[in-house]
């Protein structure tokens, strides 16, 4: 099986990218730029905003399965440049759909739990979709792209996804909270956001499940943890042995960001676990290999 993930530099897209490498026939990665993701057997360079030029890399590559993690995935960039966002995380998967149709071929698209409006711990993949931040809406109309135009597809929602930053350019709260903590800097982090954190390496097993088991529909997944958002950081700064007093409580108003965040978002995981047995891990069940690297 030729697998091709789309921004493969980034943290899930290179998490994949090593899951993949040496158990599928050929691994193929596309990204901005040059490569920095090293587990593949094939980089090809393309920038999902040139949408003209996403069928023909395709037809070259020719692969059985794309797993397209490629976006724009910082929200408050989304907020501030909507025709980009629209171009990169909509019509970019409008491409790759059109192509998967002509071809059938099979799609793996990472939505988000931003789909939702944020008010439960609990979602299930049939819940009703009502983002609250442009990025959530760009992530609802790639996937209602998806469901009118392909039947061989499977949708990953995942919900906030940390580890160690790799090759990603993005922080992600795991990277940026272990630097600042260990450098003794204070840090302000929302209480009023709730979530179901998730280890990268937990995607990268779950989309191997989904394709390998060649599982299709939507698979909610999140760790097994609910935290405030406060108290995943001050999780982290207790088993980094770091002050707790270098983490100060403000709400989500206070960070004045450009996008709204959903304030509850959260899965049980009741698919996934039905149809591969998803066993997610906690932050101290991960956190001795996460420092080893
Ligand atoms: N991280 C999270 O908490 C969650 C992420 N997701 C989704 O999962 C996917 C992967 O997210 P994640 O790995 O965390 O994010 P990253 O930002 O680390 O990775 C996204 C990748 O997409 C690439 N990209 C962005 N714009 C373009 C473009 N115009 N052309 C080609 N590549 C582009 C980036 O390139 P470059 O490396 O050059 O920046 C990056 O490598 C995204 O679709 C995101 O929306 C869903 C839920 C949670
Ligand atoms: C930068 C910053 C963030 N935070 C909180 C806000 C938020 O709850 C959490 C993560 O903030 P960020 O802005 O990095 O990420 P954010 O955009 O909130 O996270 C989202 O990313 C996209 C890709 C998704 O799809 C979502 O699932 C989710 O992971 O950390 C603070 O409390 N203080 C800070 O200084």
């Amino acid at each position: 099986m030729k697998v091709l993930i789309t921004g493969v530099n980034g943290l899930i897209g290179n998490e994949i990218a090593k899951e993949f490498f040496g158990k599928a026939s050929f691994t193929v990665g596309t990204g901005r730029g040059a490569q920095r993701c090293k587990s593949l057997d094939l980089y090809v360079e393309l920038d999902l905003e040139e949408t003209s030029k996403i069928r023909s890399v395709l037809d070259q590559v020719k692969p059985d399965v794309i797993i397209h993690s490629g976006a724009i995935s910082q929200v408050d960039v989304c907020e501030e440049n909507k025709e980009k966002a629209f171009r990169i995380n909509v019509q970019a998967t409008k491409e790759i759909v059109s192509w998967c149709s002509d071809r059938n071929k099979r799609l793996v698209f990472f939505s988000s739990d931003f789909v939702y409006a944020g008010k439960s711990l609990s979602y299930d993949e049939q819940d009703f979709q009502s983002p609250v931040n442009y990025y959530g809406y760009t992530k609802m109309m790639a996937e209602r792209c998806i469901y009118e135009n392909l039947k061989n597809f499977s949708i990953i929602r995942p919900v906030l996804v940390y580890g160690l930053k790799d090759s990603a350019k993005r922080e992600n709260i795991f990277s940026w909270l272990r630097k600042d903590l260990s450098d003794n800097k204070i840090v302000k982090i929302v209480y009023d956001q709730w979530r179901k954190p998730t280890y990268v390496d937990d995607v990268a097993l779950a989309t191997a499940s989904i394709v390998f088991g060649k599982f299709t529909g939507s698979f909610n997944i999140c760790g097994p943890q609910e935290y405030s958002v406060f108290g995943f950081a001050r999780e982290i700064a207790t088993i980094l042995d770091t002050p707790l007093a270098n983490i100060l409580p403000v709400s989500g108003k206070d960070l004045n960001q450009a996008g709204d965040r959903p304030p509850i978002t959260g899965f049980s995981c009741k698919r996934a676990k039905q149809y591969f047995n998803y066993n997610p891990r906690s932050l101290r069940d991960v956190f001795p290999e996460i420092l080893d690297c």
